[in-house]
């Protein structure tokens, strides 16, 4: 129930659909009962003997009760009969069901239209918060989840509470209105027949409620399977050269394959289910049906004195056969609500999951870079998996500083902790001497560009993946940011120049090419630090040096922090920090370094770095 009021606050503001829509299902329900209501007169308009045998009746005195109501429906019933005859009657009889089924569906029509507003804003909202919060998080929640899983989370689960929880909605408040309306008409018309068939319901309330218990589980544990089928598609979607060059097609069918028949045997079992309880229901209320007919046909065939005319019971038929309607929509809605929950359950938890970094209450905006970087005795873990063991070291403003260390040292971790993308465990990182905690994430980012190993380009324009990071980037300086970054040259080159859709993740484009937008990308954000990881794969000569070009133009007036791979990176540089399994080891200039014939040293000599 929680989860339900939870998914309800998406639907605010409320207010606004709740009134029309109850107003408009009020009148719907009692016209669609009225029509049902008229086949007693209807009924007995057609098989009275005599209509000269009926007098007037007097008008009836104005009272608020369903009586009154029915009385004046009487007085002029009666006034037509006389003044018109039996077909008068009936053409009369004719043109209010008529009418009153007109309106009923007229307003059920309207309030089906209000419900399908709210559905589809409540959607939207749940939507956005959904991925607001996921872009908030930190880049600690994504390496410990699934990325199909949470893709299946927005566009799966979301769909499921909408056709599931936000369709409660209509059957929480109509079909339980119809209900007591049949109902209070039913009790009218015979009390003791009524008492009678309530007996049943009850009955096959808990019938149904045994089939749909465990319901909710299968649909958690169908959603779960889903998100894993979603994850295996995307890898094999991203990996699919490497899939293909070693073999492992079959192998990943395979996997993919087991996954969906899982899906498919739960989904098989659920749906068997949830399907069981309607025709239960249906059956329940057909059985009730011929057990009121055995009851009230006797009632009238023995003539006792139950007050019960054949129209009257013919009517009351008519409307008990329309009840199990509502009571069928009431229990198909309990056993799809639990995917419904479920579904919930699993975007909450997207949701509610707190994003872990946070800037403080009193963080300020950090001012213009102008002294330097400074890492104190910074210790760090993933988790419980300790990377970094009091770490300290300084990059001051204008110098190049180069990580070295064998693979896992810890370089990447340094890139990351330096915008803050994790918190660390001990020590400090300061930004001109202020703690990185104390001041406002976006304002230290904003001052920091960066070019991962592996460009990340979005599937949209040249022009676009470079303006990426300075929305409302004119032409001119996205063309200056390309010149740049030597990749004006082969823009122009392309089919529609910079308008080039440069594909999924650019695979349109080459390796060198990719990297050079990536570059021109940092080139026009201008950030006074870089961090660079170089890119490791080969490039052709020509390409190479292009980029290599590319990366000095950019390096060139800033701060800069290069996980370093080529030796000319690290002979230029002004400081290198060399790290082993997550210390720093020795800090020094290449020459420096040389002499003391340590693990920089040794990384030399093993040729570790590219030429
Ligand atoms: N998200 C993570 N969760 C847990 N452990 C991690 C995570 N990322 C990295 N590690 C571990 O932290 C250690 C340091 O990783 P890091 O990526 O910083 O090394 P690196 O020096 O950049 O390595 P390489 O040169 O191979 O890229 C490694 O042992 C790695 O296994």
């Amino acid at each position: 129930m929680k989860t339900y009021f939870k998914l309800l606050s998406f639907a605010k503001p409320l207010g606004k659909f709740a009134v029309p829509y109850i107003l408009t299902t009020i009148l719907a329900v009692i016209f669609g009962t009225l029509n049902l209501a008229l086949l007693i007169p209807l009924t007995d308009t057609l098989f009275k003997a005599d209509t000269n045998a009926i007098h007037s009746i007097p008008f009836p005195e104005f009272s608020l009760t369903l009586d009154y109501f029915k009385n004046i429906f009487s007085y002029y019933f009666n006034e037509i009969a006389i003044s018109q005859g039996k077909f008068g009657t009936l053409k009369f009889v004719c043109v209010i069901i008529v009418s009153s089924a007109l309106l009923s569906n007229l307003f059920r029509y309207i309030s089906q239209r209000v419900m399908e507003e709210l559905r589809i804003h409540t959607i939207e909202n749940l939507r956005i918060s959904v991925f607001n919060n996921i872009m908030n998080l930190n880049i600690g929640y994504f390496n410990n989840e699934r990325k199909g899983d949470i893709i299946s989370k927005v566009a799966s689960d979301v769909q499921v509470v909408q056709y599931t929880v936000t369709s409660t909605l209509q059957v929480i408040f109509k079909e339980p209105l119809q209900l007591v309306v049949y109902f209070i008409i039913l009790f009218k018309i015979s009390a003791s027949l009524t008492l009678f068939s309530l007996i049943v319901v009850p009955v096959s309330g808990l019938l149904i409620a045994r089939i749909v218990k465990r319901l909710r589980k299968q649909a958690r544990e169908s959603q779960e399977r889903f998100g894993n089928m979603i994850s295996f598609l995307d890898e094999a979607l991203s990996g699919i050269k490497i899939i293909k060059a070693f073999n492992a097609t079959e192998f990943v069918k395979n996997r993919f394959n087991n996954e969906n028949k899982e899906f498919s045997r739960l989904s098989r079992s659920m749906v068997r289910r949830q399907q069981l309880a309607s025709p239960l229901s249906e059956f329940l209320g057909i059985v009730t049906v011929a057990g009121i007919l055995l009851y009230g046909g006797n009632m009238i065939m023995n003539q006792q004195n139950s007050g019960l005319t054949a129209a009257e019971f013919i009517g009351y038929i008519a409307i008990f056969s329309q009840v199990t309607r509502p009571a069928k929509a009431i229990s198909e809605t309990f056993t799809q609500i639990h995917q419904g929950l479920a579904a919930g359950e699993r975007v909450l938890e997207l949701i509610d999951t707190p994003v872990l970094i946070v800037d403080k209450k009193n963080a300020t905006a950090a001012a213009p870079f102008n002294s330097k970087i400074e890492f104190k005795n910074v210790s760090f873990a993933y988790k419980d998996r300790p990377v970094l063991n009091n770490v300290s070291f300084t990059i001051e403003k204008g110098q190049t500083v180069a990580l070295v260390g064998p693979s896992g040292s810890g370089k990447t971790t340094i890139c990351d902790l330096t915008p803050r993308f994790y918190d660390i465990n001990s020590g400090n990182i300061l930004f001109d001497g202020i703690d990185l905690r104390d001041l406002k994430a976006d304002s230290i980012r904003s001052q920091i560009g960066i070019v991962p190993q592996e460009s990340v380009l979005f599937n949209d324009t040249i022009f676009n993946n470079i303006a990426f990071g300075k929305p409302g980037a004119t032409k001119e300086e996205v063309i200056a940011a390309a010149k740049i970054a030597n990749a004006h040259e082969f823009i122009i080159n392309t089919e529609n120049g910079y308008n080039t859709n440069v594909g999924d993740r650019g695979a349109k484009l080459s390796g060198g090419q990719r990297q050079r937008l990536c570059i021109a990308r940092a080139v026009l954000t201008n950030p006074p630090i870089m961090l660079l990881d170089e890119a490791t794969s080969a490039l052709d000569t020509e390409s190479e040096k292009l980029v290599q070009d590319a990366l000095n133009n950019l390096m060139k007036n800033r701060t800069s922090l290069i996980i370093a791979h080529r030796l000319s990176t690290v002979k230029n540089a002004d400081k290198i920090i060399v790290l082993d399994q997550g210390r720093v080891i020795e800090e020094g200039s290449n020459a420096e370094l040389l002499v003391k014939e340590g693990l920089y040293h040794k990384l030399i000599n093993m040729q570790s770095f590219e030429v």
